[in-house]
């Protein structure tokens, strides 16, 4: 075992899962959280035409006449209107209808004399100021033709799904999602429907880790449970290397210096594996490298150091690798309630930051204040007591 920092060790998950890679998609729900990995170029002008923004009359006004306007058309949706109004002319137009060159502003239905249904007037006679352009969406004044709609970098949300769609975009240049299996090591750990029996326990880092992972834009393909029997182990290490499916591998447990630490032994003679003790907590007992062709990070088994250990050392590698920008290096909050601390290594504390700016450091490392934190305190190595107004750096989570 070596003596790493955690940016040294971040650095070398960040080598080993590498770049990634591109792919084009159809821009649909299912590309919805994805980053584009160019920029996403207008292929239409957004509106596509001169359109109504109301139910009403499009007027091309003219000399005044007490006998109103002549209607000569009606255009709903969807339909190109034939003709051009002129001066002194109306058409009926719907909301979204194109309109007849010749318009000059848009008057809703409900200042005229028309009834909003049945067949158009053949007069129509309007209420109060006109003023060009009202009502009319005019073509391309959102966006236009070969414009960029988003930068390279920015998340698919539903609203750009919409922006993008409208400007005609039917597809999209991403980050392929990192293909990833999740092995939870331990003779002790029982799947949820089993009786965990005297000296069992129930098994919980496997999903957790499979939500984190998706959490940051990972597809989960395999969730295994594994003994703490190195040929088990062996047996499922080939095979999730022979599976293409699998780009990359991130076990927990058996990692630390006991007599059973089934991945060290597995992976520790390896010469592509490193294993270390980060001055770290929690989360300290580290390992990476390649089984096979294949990536493999090993987490410690203690379902909050596997978490943090994951939030610190393996999130800022696949948001790199799915072209999310770096997270900012935290930012400062103050200490609620002055605490000891533990000096010796970098603590990251499950924590919960208030509205205030205040932040609660628990007792104890608990799941169930994992289960409360929205961030992580990083409390740095020489640090023996948080003093209650401190600043301190957090993490959201
Ligand atoms: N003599 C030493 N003992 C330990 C050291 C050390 O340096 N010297 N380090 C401690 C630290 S820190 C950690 S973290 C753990 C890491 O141990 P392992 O990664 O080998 O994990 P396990 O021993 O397999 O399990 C630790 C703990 O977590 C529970 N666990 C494991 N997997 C799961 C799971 N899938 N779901 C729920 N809970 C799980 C397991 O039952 C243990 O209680 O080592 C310390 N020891
Ligand atoms: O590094 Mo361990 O996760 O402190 O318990």
């Amino acid at each position: 075992m070596g003596h790493v920092s955690v940016a040294e060790h971040r650095a070398a998950v960040g080598r080993l899962l590498g770049d990634g890679s591109t792919e084009q998609v159809t821009l649909d729900r299912h590309a919805a959280g994805r980053r584009l990995a160019a920029d996403l170029v207008a292929a239409d002008d957004l509106p596509r035409f001169d359109n109504s923004a109301m139910d009403g009359y499009a007027v091309c006004p003219g000399p005044p006449d007490p006998r109103g306007y002549p209607v000569v058309g009606d255009v709903p949706a969807g339909s190109a209107p034939d003709f051009a109004l002129s001066p002194g002319e109306a058409a009926r137009v719907m909301t979204g209808a194109r309109l007849p060159e010749g318009t000059v502003a848009v008057v809703p239905v409900e200042r005229t004399d028309a009834s909003p249904t049945g067949p158009a007037p053949l007069r129509v006679t309007l209420r109060g100021e006109l003023t060009a352009g009202q009502h009319v969406r005019l073509r391309g004044e959102d966006i236009t033709a070969g414009a960029v709609v988003a930068t390279a970098g920015s998340a698919i949300t539903p609203a750009l799904i919409a922006l993008g769609r409208s400007a005609g975009c039917t597809s999209v240049t991403v980050h392929v999602p990192t293909r990833v299996a999740v092995v939870a090591t331990g003779a002790e750990l029982a799947p949820p429907e089993a009786d965990p029996g005297a000296g069992g326990i129930h098994e919980s880092n496997s999903d957790m880790v499979a939500a984190l992972a998706e959490a940051a834009g990972c597809r989960v393909h395999r969730v295994e449970v594994c003994s703490d029997e190195p040929d088990d182990l062996r047996r499922l290490l080939d095979d999730l290397d022979a599976d293409p499916e699998v780009g990359l591998v991130v076990t927990t447990g058996g990692v630390s210096a006991g007599a059973y630490e089934v991945v060290r032994q597995v992976c520790s003679p390896l010469a592509t594996f490193d294993f270390v003790h980060l001055a770290m907590q929690p989360g300290g007992p580290q390992g990476l490298g390649r089984y096979g062709s294949t990536p493999v990070v090993c987490l410690p088994g203690t379902p909050v150091g596997a978490f943090v250990a994951f939030h610190v050392l393996v999130r800022p590698a696949l948001d790199r690798r799915h072209g999310a920008p770096p997270a900012r290096p935290g930012h400062a909050a103050y200490v609620g309630r002055t605490r000891r601390a533990r000096t010796g290594r970098v603590q990251f504390v499950t924590s919960v930051l208030h509205d205030d700016g205040t932040v609660s450091l628990p007792d104890a490392r608990h799941l169930t204040a994992l289960a409360a934190a929205n961030c992580l305190v990083e409390v740095p190595e020489g640090v023996d007591q948080l003093i209650a107004g401190d600043v301190v750096v957090v993490h959201p989570v």
